[in-house]
């Protein structure tokens, strides 16, 4: 069981009907409980200096129970709140929704006592969720998705392949997989497949005998060796040159390999988990990509949403990061003002988290005043308006690209004609859009 707060005594508060198991759980972990029907018994806080977590059972999902539900956190903004679902809630429930982004963290049903620990230990002193221990941050509705569907691979040992624009988080994203699996205490190692160089891919993966090669002059071992038991994340997959790509689906297939210079098989445990920003049923169809591998590590697969569709998180994560740079850094902001978040709001981030993160520290080192303007995080006016209005005819724009671009299965000349602008233009457009036809098609 991971360490618990430190604060005693503390107490969750179980808006629901938890299992003998739930009980029997939360007291192994030292924790009291008080189970509460949200319809009737709603009054609940700190009493003294007892530390109180509420649960929010949204199992079972019968209207009258959600009702209450979002009663209750909408009266107790200040409670700290874990929700508990299973596969039966209604997540797409517009109270649902409002629920779940009302609570700082949420678990999937059957509770595992080592998750159960570390979402009760990851409430900070003010009730604050930060950040599971992947430190991925979000609420949104897409990562809510995102944070279930991982719960979900993470107790089986399949590959996983992790899809979405860079900076998305899928190195986060394999992190968590890893952590919230049964490998959590083997190593997870993690490699760029295209800051290899090609000549020396094999043998970082599968290592090497000595003196295999000019310049082996001592055994090595590969990457899968040091993973072994763990998980290895192999990160740009795409890049991976076609040579290795046949030993890798070897590795998949059989759950063996040969380190160069030796023909002697060796039998590996390594889960493989595999990210990539680009289109691989594009490779495949151009022959850089081999289909038997694409279909071996596309058996589960996440798809990290674009920062720009997460809402909310935008400003939560500005806020995380923020903080975390004042801990190490002794600077002016504390905050940002409403100009600023509005044109965080309007931005595209096409870099994505890694962008955000980047402008956040980055306004933080510059910013004179308490609380960053949209100048400091350069984005645009600091009246905030120009940029939100020129943020929203870009974003009408590539919108129109898109979508026409989409209905003509990306015939440039159809899509010209559409739009009643010259082929020329197009081009232009899907330039400055960032619009890859070649990947679209
Ligand atoms: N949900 C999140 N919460 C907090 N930090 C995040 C989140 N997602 C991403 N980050 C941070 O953003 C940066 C980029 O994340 P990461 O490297 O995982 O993205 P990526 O999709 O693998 O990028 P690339 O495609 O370039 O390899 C990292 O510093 C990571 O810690």
């Amino acid at each position: 069981m991971a360490a618990l707060p430190k604060f005693n005594p503390h107490c969750v508060i179980w808006f629901g009907r938890p299992s003998p198991r739930e009980r029997d759980m939360l007291a192994a972990a030292g924790w009291r409980m008080r189970i509460a029907d949200p319809a009737r018994d709603i009054r609940v806080g700190m009493r003294g200096e007892d530390y109180v977590i509420g649960l929010v059972d949204l199992r079972g999902g019968e209207t009258s129970a959600l009702a209450a539900l979002e009663r209750l956190v909408t009266d107790h903004a200040d409670l700290p709140l874990l929700a508990l679902t299973s596969e039966d809630t209604p997540t797409e429930d517009a109270g649902v929704r409002r629920i779940l982004s009302a609570c700082g963290e949420r678990l999937v049903a059957p509770l595992n006592p080592q998750q159960f620990g570390q979402a009760l230990s990851s409430f900070d002193v003010d009730g604050t969720c930060m950040a599971d221990d992947s430190g991925m941050i979000g609420q949104s509705a897409p990562m809510l998705e995102v944070h279930g569907i991982l719960h979900r691979y993470s107790r089986v040992d399949l590959p996983v392949l992790i899809t979405g624009e860079t900076g998305t988080g899928k190195e986060l994203a394999a992190r968590a997989l890893h952590e919230r699996s049964s490998r959590h205490r083997a190593p997870f190692v993690a490699v760029n497949c295209g800051a290899l160089p090609p000549s020396l891919v094999q043998s970082e993966l599968f290592g090497h005998e000595r003196g295999a090669f000019t310049g082996a002059s001592a055994r090595r071992i590969g990457l899968f060796e040091s993973a072994d038991g763990g998980t290895l994340f192999l990160d740009e997959i795409g890049d991976l040159p076609l040579d290795a790509q046949t030993n890798l689906l070897r590795v998949l297939q059989e759950g063996t390999l040969e380190r160069i210079g030796n023909s002697h098989s060796l039998r590996i445990d390594v889960r493989v988990l595999a990210a990539t920003h680009v289109d691989l049923e594009q490779a495949v169809a151009s022959g850089r990509f081999r289909q038997d591998l694409y279909y071996r590590l596309d058996v589960l697969r996440v798809d990290m949403p674009p920062l720009r569709d997460r809402g909310d998180d935008i400003e939560l994560m500005a806020r995380r990061f923020l903080e975390a740079f004042r801990e190490h850094h002794a600077v002016t902001a504390r905050g940002f003002n409403a100009a600023a978040r509005q044109a965080m709001r309007a931005h595209r981030w096409p870099g994505n988290v890694r962008e955000l993160l980047n402008r956040v520290r980055r306004a933080a080192v510059i910013a004179e005043q308490p609380l960053i303007g949209p100048a400091e995080l350069q984005l645009g006016k600091d009246d905030g308006t120009g940029a939100g209005l020129d943020h929203a005819r870009e974003h009408a724009e590539r919108e129109a690209v898109l979508s026409v671009l989409r209905e003509t299965g990306c015939n440039v000349s159809a899509s010209a004609r559409r739009l009643r602008v010259s082929r020329v233009t197009m081009y232009r457009l899907c330039r400055k859009h960032r619009l890859s036809l070649a990947e679209m098609r």
